[in-house]
């Protein structure tokens, strides 16, 4: 069932909101679906939008849009799993002074009492789709099933079908990764893997074999993961100058490299003295000692002479 409020009084200030809200828990859940939005069901732009927004954690292009600056369309729906109807409530002038100017109202909702958890859709769009599935109760990725059989041959890739169309909810995408089992034992990785929430077509699984052995794919194998992931799409915006930080355009290996220490790791200094592994790393961090002056001091390196001096040992040799 769906319903919607309807309010005119403006503009609308903290405790209006959460009497907003308040209400809301009453009888409504926010929609995720875009198509409810009635254009007709409007309330009045408050500077406590950003706030409702945060509060009820509402996914990007759901329940609230912005219609005008004073102005925004606001929806809420209740959904059963059968039945999604529509009706409009539009409250009545004392009620809604109430509502505005109440003292007693405190209560905000927590976000579970107000939204409900994001949908993963699954189409099947053929016999052999079978639904994604996980392989246990926290796991993060939902296995993927493709539908062929396909030889990927020893350093080549293909794209595997899945007969699956999937819809991700707004203000995520669904990120293919590989499967840590596959990846190892026979160098199986997934290639592209950002499957937009728009997307509607039949889901493809990019698998790079990056072994020296040909790999043989059977239908109905789980040979990818899919790992639903929030994301934000900020506006983007032109300037002429980026704000300056610490590390500024030093990149790409410029903090250290491989062997780097972190920045953020104070030297114990007792470990110094006793490991030889971190003496070691001290001095590869340091600039390789080549001039003549450090030939000249064989004391402080544990090489054999020979090769340190090579003009008195090659006699030797002859
Ligand atoms: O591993 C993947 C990656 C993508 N897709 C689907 C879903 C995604 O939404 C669509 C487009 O992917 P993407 O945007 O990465 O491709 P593009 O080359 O930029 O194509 P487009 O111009 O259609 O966006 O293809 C898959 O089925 N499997």
């Amino acid at each position: 069932m769906t319903k919607m409020f309807h309010c005119t009084r403006t503009p609308w200030h903290g405790r209006a909101s959460q009497n907003l809200l308040r209400l809301s828990t009453t009888r409504f859940t926010l929609a995720h679906n875009s198509k409810f939005i009635s254009p007709s069901v409007r309330v009045p732009f408050c500077s406590s939008l950003l706030r409702i927004r945060s509060r009820l954690s509402v996914p990007p292009h759901s329940a609230i849009q912005r219609v005008s600056r004073r102005s925004f369309t606001y929806h809420r729906v209740t959904m059963s799993p059968a039945t999604i109807s529509s009706a409009q409530v539009t409250e009545s002038a004392t009620k809604k002074r109430k509502l505005v100017d109440s003292e007693d109202v405190t209560e905000v909702p927590s976000r579970s009492a107000i939204s409900p958890a994001p949908v993963l859709q699954v189409k099947l769009l053929s016999d052999k789709a079978k639904v994604p599935t996980r392989g246990s109760a926290l796991a993060a990725g939902y296995d993927i099933y493709g539908v062929e059989d396909f030889l990927i041959k020893a350093q080549d890739r293909g794209v595997i079908a899945t007969d699956l169309a999937v819809a991700i909810p707004a203000g995520y995408y669904g990120r293919i990764a590989p499967r840590s089992g596959l990846a190892t034992k026979h160098g199986l990785q997934t290639g592209a893997g950002v499957v937009d929430a728009d997307y509607r077509g039949p889901l493809k699984i990019l698998l790079f074999n990056q072994s020296n052995e040909d790999f043989q794919v059977h239908a109905g194998d789980r040979i990818a993961q899919m790992v639903i992931e929030k994301i934000i799409t900020p506006e983007v915006v032109a300037v002429a100058e980026l704000d300056e930080t610490e590390r500024g355009e030093n990149g790409f290996g410029s903090t250290g490299g491989f062997g780097g220490k972190p920045t953020n790791v104070v030297e114990d200094v007792a470990m110094k003295e006793t490991d030889e592994k971190t003496v070691f790393v001290e001095q590869a961090t340091e600039p390789v000692a080549t001039s003549p002056a450090s030939e000249n001091e064989p004391e402080k390196t544990e090489a054999p002479a020979e090769e340190t001096a090579p003009e008195q040992s090659e006699p030797s040799r002859k």
